[in-house]
């Protein structure tokens, strides 16, 4: 298991949605340079608990560390610029803006203000978001209107618009729900290949288990909103508590 500094800690996270803990007392820590998977059955918490990772939500009790900085209270806007991304389970891209505007955009929403996205991009900021669509392989499509692409390509969009702040740790909702068998291996390369180059950290939400087996070092199982189990992908397809949550009556 890797000793590298630990980069997003969360401790006894705790969400109530009225009377529903749906996130209830969970600790997790993704390092610097990991994969990590966090699966779960449906309505187990995950995406609940992105949102108060990544500060969307405000959560009831426990405490959230960023590098090692105390973020339970930041805003999302500052979280992102310590180097915080994420995508979403719904997929959040601008669908009447063009491929690379979205880029442009993602840049400069998540590190200033709303006011800045009328300003004139960078030419860096263009340099960046072209290579990056290269490397995802979406360069013919830059001048494309993003509600013109496929849920698939859509989904290498909105990891593009992610990776755009340059972030160390990105938060992934269902990278590969909607996607072609051909793009999911096509994601997971990439995930591989800005994990192994560019030392980026990943925490996946995934209910595609081999896609999770494949790319994770550790895996987070969540049920009920609370942590049923944790450990590497090989330990965690044998729990017995696991297999139970998942198939059991
Ligand atoms: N905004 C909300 N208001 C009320 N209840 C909510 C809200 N968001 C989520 N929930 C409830 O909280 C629980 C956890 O939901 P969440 O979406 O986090 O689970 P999940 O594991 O991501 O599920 P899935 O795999 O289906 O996406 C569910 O019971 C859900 O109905």
């Amino acid at each position: 298991m890797s000793q590298s500094a630990e980069l997003l800690r969360g401790e006894k996270i705790v969400k109530y949605f009225g009377g529903l803990a749906a996130v209830n007392g969970v600790d997790i820590v993704v390092r610097s340079g990991e994969i990590v998977g966090l699966i779960g059955p449906n309505g187990s918490g995950k995406t609940t608990l992105f949102n108060c990772l990544s500060r969307l939500l405000p959560i009831d009790s426990g405490r959230i560390f960023f590098k090692g900085r105390d973020i339970t209270r930041a805003r999302p806007y500052q979280v992102a610029r310590m180097g915080l991304s994420r995508t979403f389970q719904v997929i959040r891209v601008y669908r009447k803006m063009t491929v690379l505007e979205n880029m442009l955009i993602s840049r400069q929403w998540r590190g200033e203000t709303l006011l800045s996205m009328l300003k004139p991009s960078h030419p860096e900021t263009e340099r960046r978001a072209r290579e990056l669509l290269d490397f995802l392989k979406l360069s013919h499509l830059i001048n494309e209107q993003a509600g013109n692409l496929s849920g698939g390509q859509r989904r290498l969009l909105e990891i593009g618009m992610a990776l755009m702040p340059d972030p160390d740790l990105v938060l992934l909702d269902e990278a590969t729900s909607g996607v072609n068998p051909t793009l999911i291996e096509e994601i997971k390369d990439h995930i591989r290949e800005l994990n192994r180059t560019q030392g980026k950290a990943f925490l996946l939400i995934e209910h595609n288990i081999n896609f999770i087996a494949d790319l994770c070092e550790r895996v987070y199982v969540l049920n009920y909103g609370q942590l049923l189990a944790h450990g590497t992908p090989h330990d965690i397809m044998e729990n017995e508590a696991v297999i139970e949550a998942y198939f059991g009556a």
